[in-house]
């Protein structure tokens, strides 16, 4: 990693795990999130089953990184989920600590990370549990460090993939930027805890791609083209068209 370095300090009472290899470290999660006493990272240096959002394949090239934190929360599922947009500003903070800048970066809701445009990072979300209660909750974190996967699987529209290697020129090993990760996350989850969402929200919109401008959601019924207006406090994509004002719960964003 190049000279500029965040705060590396592990966050207290949080598990740190290192696999050579695994299937994918979100199914690793749900594997160990019973016999678990607190929130753990699980990282992987090569995942054999990796999975993407929307049921899609996620490809692990060699040096990239890929993580998840695995917890078990008290709160509502609906609170508990908001915790992707503070998974996303951690990522934020983490790169900005490996290439000292933050020129380029910006968030693409739910909870993308984009470099210049391209996909960075993607976030995948997994529980089980009712809507009392979840059992577990697992933020699967995927990173094109070293290397942007081939666009030969990519949907179509889809942002174009990229590594911080090639835009940034920073090299940085997955156990690196897991020590920058872990304590960026904690440092949001402290303030989503004593202060909940609102704060959250401030800070994810102001690094927000798009905000403003017109975008395009797919949801699993239709595609609704209009003005990213805001995130509202449950973390719905808000878009106004000249009829109506949309707030969308789940959705591909297209650009
Ligand atoms: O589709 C996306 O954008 C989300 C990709 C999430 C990939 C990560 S890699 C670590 C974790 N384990 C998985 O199987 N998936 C997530």
């Amino acid at each position: 990693m190049g000279a500029v370095r965040g705060d590396t300090t592990w966050p207290m009472g949080v598990g740190r795990r290192v696999l050579a290899e695994v299937d994918s470290t979100n199914a690793e999660a749900a594997r160990l999130a019973p016999g678990l006493s607190g929130p753990e990272w699980i990282l992987a240096l090569n995942q054999t089953a990796a999975r993407g959002r929307r049921g899609r394949v996620w490809t692990h090239p060699a040096g990239n990184f890929a993580a998840t934190l695995v917890m078990r929360p008290t709160e509502s599922p609906d609170q508990v989920a908001l915790r992707s947009f503070v998974a996303s500003l951690a990522l934020f903070d983490a790169f900005v600590a490996a290439t000292g800048r933050s020129g380029g970066l910006s968030l693409k809701w739910p909870n993308d990370v984009l470099l210049n445009g391209g996909k960075l990072a993607g976030i995948l979300l997994e529980s089980a549990g009712t809507r009392e209660g979840l059992s577990y909750f697992a933020i699967g974190i995927g990173v094109n460090l070293a290397q942007a996967p081939g666009r030969d699987m990519l949907e179509e529209g889809a942002l174009r993939p990229v590594s911080l290697l090639s835009e940034a020129g920073v090299t940085v090993t997955p156990e690196e930027f897991l020590d920058l990760l872990a304590p960026a996350y904690a440092r949001y989850e402290a303030k989503f805890t004593t202060y909940g969402f609102a704060p959250i929200r401030r800070e994810w919109l102001a690094r927000a791609a798009k905000l403003g401008q017109t975008i395009t959601a797919r949801t699993s019924r239709d595609a609704i083209t209009g003005i990213f207006e805001t995130v509202d406090e449950a973390g719905n994509l808000v878009l106004t068209t000249p009829q109506t004002r949309h707030a969308i719960p789940a959705a591909e964003v297209f650009f």
